[in-house]
C-alpha cells in the first residue's frame, strides 16, 4: 500500500463545524449517561429539568474537533481501520452549543511491523476570539499495513501501578449502543454492518473507540471531577482491543498527585481495552479557613 507522506506536518485548511444542545443531549445518551438510573446525570441528558442547568459531557470534544483529512491519507480497506489511541484537552469547558473552526495535520506515520500507525493533532478554535478550545490528538492503526519500511516509531512499556485502584466502577453498555452513539456523527460501518465488520475480521459489528473512550470520560468525570466539567482538563489512552455492544466495562482508577490520574477500562473477563490511561484535573482549592 501507499501511504502519502507528503501529508505530514502540513496543517489542513480549518473547517467549521457547529452543534446544538440537542446534539450534546445525544452525544451523553450515547456514551450511556442515564443508564442504569436515569434521574443519575440530568444535567448532561436534559435541557429543562428545575433547578438543573444543562452541562456538556468533556469527551465530546473528540467528536466535536473531529474532521476528516482534507486529502485521503492511502489506498487501503477502510474495514482494516481502527481507532488505537486517543487523547483530548479542553482549554475552556464547551458551551451547550457552539461553532468551532478546526485545523487538523497528519503529525507521523509509523511502521509497526503488524500495521501502520497514523497519527493526527487536531486543534479547535473559536471563530469569534481565535482562542484554542479543544486540541485532540488521535493514532489510527491499519492493520496488515506495516512492512513498508518506515520509522517505527517511540515504543515504552506501560503497567498500571502495583497496587489496589482507588476506583473500580462498572458500566455496562447496551446491544444497541453503537447505533445510538453513530448518530453523533461517525457512521463508519464497522460498528453497525456485519458484514463490513467481517471484512475487517470481526465476529460482530464493535463500538466505536470514542464511545468506550466517553464511558470512561463519565467515570472519571465523576469520580475525580465531582461531575463537574470545568475541573476536567485532558484525558488520553490507547486502544488495546475491541469492544462489542452489550459488554460491561470496568473503569479502575489511580489517584496521583495534583490533579493527576492514570486508569485502565477492561471487560470484566479482564481483556484490557483501555490502557496507558492519563487524567489530569483541576483539584478545588481549599476554602480559606473560617476566622
Ligand atoms: C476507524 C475506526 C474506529 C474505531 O473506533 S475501531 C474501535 C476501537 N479500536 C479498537 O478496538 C482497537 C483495539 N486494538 C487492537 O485491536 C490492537 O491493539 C491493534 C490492532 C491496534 C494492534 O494490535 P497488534 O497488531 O497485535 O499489535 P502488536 O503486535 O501488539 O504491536 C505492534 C506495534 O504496534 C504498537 N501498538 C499496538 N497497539 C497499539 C495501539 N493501540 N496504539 C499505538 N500503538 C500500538 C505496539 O507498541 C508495537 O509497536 P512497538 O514494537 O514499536 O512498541
Amino acid at each position: 500500500m501507499s501511504l502519502d507522506h507528503s501529508l505530514v506536518g502540513v496543517p489542513g485548511e480549518p473547517r467549521e463545524r457547529s452543534w446544538t444542545s440537542t446534539d450534546a443531549l445525544l452525544y451523553a445518551l450515547g456514551v450511556g449517561a442515564g443508564l442504569g438510573d436515569p434521574l443519575r446525570e440530568l444535567e448532561f441528558t436534559t435541557e429543562n429539568s428545575e433547578g438543573i442547568e444543562q452541562k456538556v459531557l468533556p469527551t465530546y470534544g473528540v467528536v466535536i474537533a473531529q474532521i476528516p483529512p482534507a486529502r485521503s491519507i492511502g489506498d487501503f480497506d477502510r474495514a482494516q481501520l481502527v481507532l488505537a489511541e486517543q487523547y483530548v484537552e479542553l482549554h475552556q469547558p464547551l458551551p451547550v452549543c457552539g461553532t468551532v473552526f478546526t485545523s487538523s495535520t497528519v503529525t507521523g506515520m509509523y511502521d509497526k511491523g503488524s500495521g501502520a500507525l497514523v497519527e493526527f493533532e487536531s486543534v479547535a478554535v473559536d471563530p469569534a476570539t481565535g482562542e484554542p478550545l479543544i486540541t485532540t490528538r488521535s493514532g489510527m492503526f491499519i492493520r496488515g499495513q506495516g512492512g513498508f519500511g518506515g520509522d517505527r516509531g517511540t515504543s515504552t512499556p506501560w503497567a498500571p501501578p502495583d497496587r489496589d485502584p482507588d476506583h473500580t466502577v462498572v458500566e455496562c453498555t447496551r446491544p444497541e449502543q453503537a447505533l445510538l452513539y453513530r448518530l453523533s456523527g461517525d457512521r463508519n460501518p464497522l460498528h453497525a454492518d456485519p458484514r463490513f465488520a467481517a471484512r475487517g475480521g470481526f465476529s460482530r459489528p464493535i463500538l466505536h473507540g470514542p464511545c468506550t473512550f466517553g464511558f470512561t470520560g463519565r467515570v472519571l468525570l465523576h469520580e475525580l471531577c465531582g461531575s463537574d466539567p470545568a475541573r476536567f482538563v485532558a484525558m488520553s489512552g490507547r486502544f488495546t482491543a475491541p469492544v462489542v455492544p452489550g459488554e460491561s466495562l470496568v473503569v479502575s482508577i489511580w489517584r496521583g498527585d495534583d490533579g493527576a490520574a492514570v486508569f485502565r477500562t477492561a471487560k470484566r473477563d479482564g481483556t484490557v481495552v483501555i490502557d496507558r490511561g492519563r487524567m489530569s484535573y483541576r483539584v478545588p482549592s481549599e476554602s480559606p479557613a473560617s476566622s
